[in-house]
């Protein structure tokens, strides 16, 4: 007997090269793990999810994001991105508490299980709190301390010392739902020489990086005159690629960057949202797929987006290629919707993304009786163009029901809003004393 099989929905298993839909199918889950998808199972299961008039589907996987930035949702808006940063983010995240981060975390994970966001890779500080908030969540997450060190010796050490204490105290835990790495802020604000020891230290221990790179024209210019070439140059010197690295944004690329992510097969996430609202610019999505380049999906935190819907993200990531490309065929949405499954769990390394045998059970039901869900021809379109993250019904993650027929079973939800808002508002007393 198995403990879960998901019945009478539309499968959409996004199984990279094999991608099937069946019109009623049946998935089978023990043990975490994806045994069966079929017409139709022998199988017997504990618990049976019908899944009438809705859409089963891998859950989204939001490769780039700061979760606990939801406690300065609406805080710093319509600014320009080092001022946004420097004036306003920075001084208030230097007065935040483990508390802050671990209630903004979870309000956090609450919004991304009930907008079908299964699994996110987070960038941030009071990692350890981050990391209990998805322990306590049961959701999945790649997790990296935030290091920034603007070439101090001092503050070098002890920031990959600390980067490499939540490594070794993380990786694979809470029941293998934490991927823990590296995270180095960016090639403006890391030096040279410690973006090499990040990186020798990430491939000694075996474990990803995550870094922004090339999000704005000024990190492009600020490149050029201190190392006389850009982010990417830069850091193909000191041999920083490889298919271990999550690149966020890579908005300024020249051909010959685009060149260089795709040979050493860098994972870029694509961020669309906040770079439109911190008018970073657009990143050559079109160029980079079509270079072979795996390039996913995120919304970047909640300070600059505002919230983390992936499947607005879908739609506007289409729709921005589109416009810039000025050709409406860029971007379809077949090539969306993988950018938010398997290219983002390629990308972290976790094997989900596709609803196929042997995959992590992450999967999400989606419904389809609303009424901008119908008439129904193509899932695919719907899912990114007329679907948004309130639609979502149900969420599995690791085999486990976290949301069921719009129910929340995983945490308290009111609690976990109010929790987040009192902190928030003494966060912001603090800030402003
Ligand atoms: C981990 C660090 O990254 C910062 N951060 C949040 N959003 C962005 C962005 N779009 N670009 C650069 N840094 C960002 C956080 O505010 C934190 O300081
Ligand atoms: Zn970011």
């Amino acid at each position: 007997m198995a403990d879960m099989i998901i019945t009478n929905g539309h499968i959409l298993t996004m199984e990279p090269g094999k991608e099937r839909e069946f019109s009623k199918g049946m998935v089978v889950i023990d043990e975490g793990i994806i045994t069966e998808v079929r017409e139709k199972t022998q199988e017997t299961a504990d618990i049976i999810v019908d899944a009438q008039g809705g859409i089963v589907m891998p859950g989204l996987v939001n490769t780039h994001t700061h979760a606990a930035m939801t406690l300065f949702r609406g805080y710093a808006d319509d600014l320009p991105l080092s001022q946004w940063l420097q004036q306003h983010i920075w001084p208030a995240e230097a007065k935040l508490t483990d508390n802050d981060i671990y209630n903004g975390t979870l309000l956090a994970c609450l919004e991304m299980i009930k907008s079908g966001t299964t699994c996110f890779n987070d960038m941030y500080f009071h990692m350890d709190e981050t990391a209990k908030a998805v322990e306590k969540a049961g959701i999945r997450a790649a997790l990296s301390y935030g290091m920034i060190e603007f070439g101090n010796k001092d503050k070098a050490d002890a920031e990959l010392k600390e980067g490499s204490r939540f490594v070794q105290r993380w990786h694979g835990k809470a029941d293998g739902r934490i991927t823990a790495m590296y995270g180095p802020h960016a090639p403006n604000t890391c030096s040279r020489e410690f973006l090499q020891r990040v990186k020798d230290k990430a491939r000694e221990d075996g474990v990803k990086v995550h870094i922004h790179v090339l999000e704005t024209e000024t990190e492009l210019k600020e490149m050029k005159e201190k190392y006389g070439m850009c982010s990417i140059h830069m850091l193909n010197n000191i041999d920083f690629f490889d298919s271990d690295v999550i690149a966020a944004h890579c908005v300024w690329l020249s051909d010959g960057d685009i060149k260089i992510l795709a040979e050493k097969g860098v994972n870029i996430s694509h961020n669309p949202v906040s770079n439109m609202k911190l008018a970073s610019g657009i990143a050559p999505v079109e160029k980079l797929l079509k270079s072979g380049a795996n390039v996913c999906l995120g919304t970047d935190g909640c300070a600059s987006n505002n919230n983390l819907d992936m499947f607005e993200e879908m739609k506007i990531a289409a729709l921005l290629q589109k416009v810039s490309t000025m050709d409406p065929t860029a971007l379809p949405a077949k090539e969306v919707l993988k950018m938010a499954t398997v290219n983002g769990a390629k990308a972290l390394g976790i094997n989900a993304g596709m609803i196929r045998k042997g995959a992590l059970a992450d999967i999400i039901i989606v419904d389809r009786n609303k009424a901008h869900m119908r008439p129904f021809y193509d899932a695919a379109s719907h899912l990114v163009y007329s679907a948004n993250g309130q639609d979502v019904m149900t969420s599995i993650v690791n085999g486990k029901l976290l949301m069921q027929d719009y129910e929340v079973l995983c945490m308290d939800e009111m609690k976990i809003i109010e929790q987040a808002s009192v902190a928030a508002e003494d966060l912001i007393q603090r800030v402003n004393e």
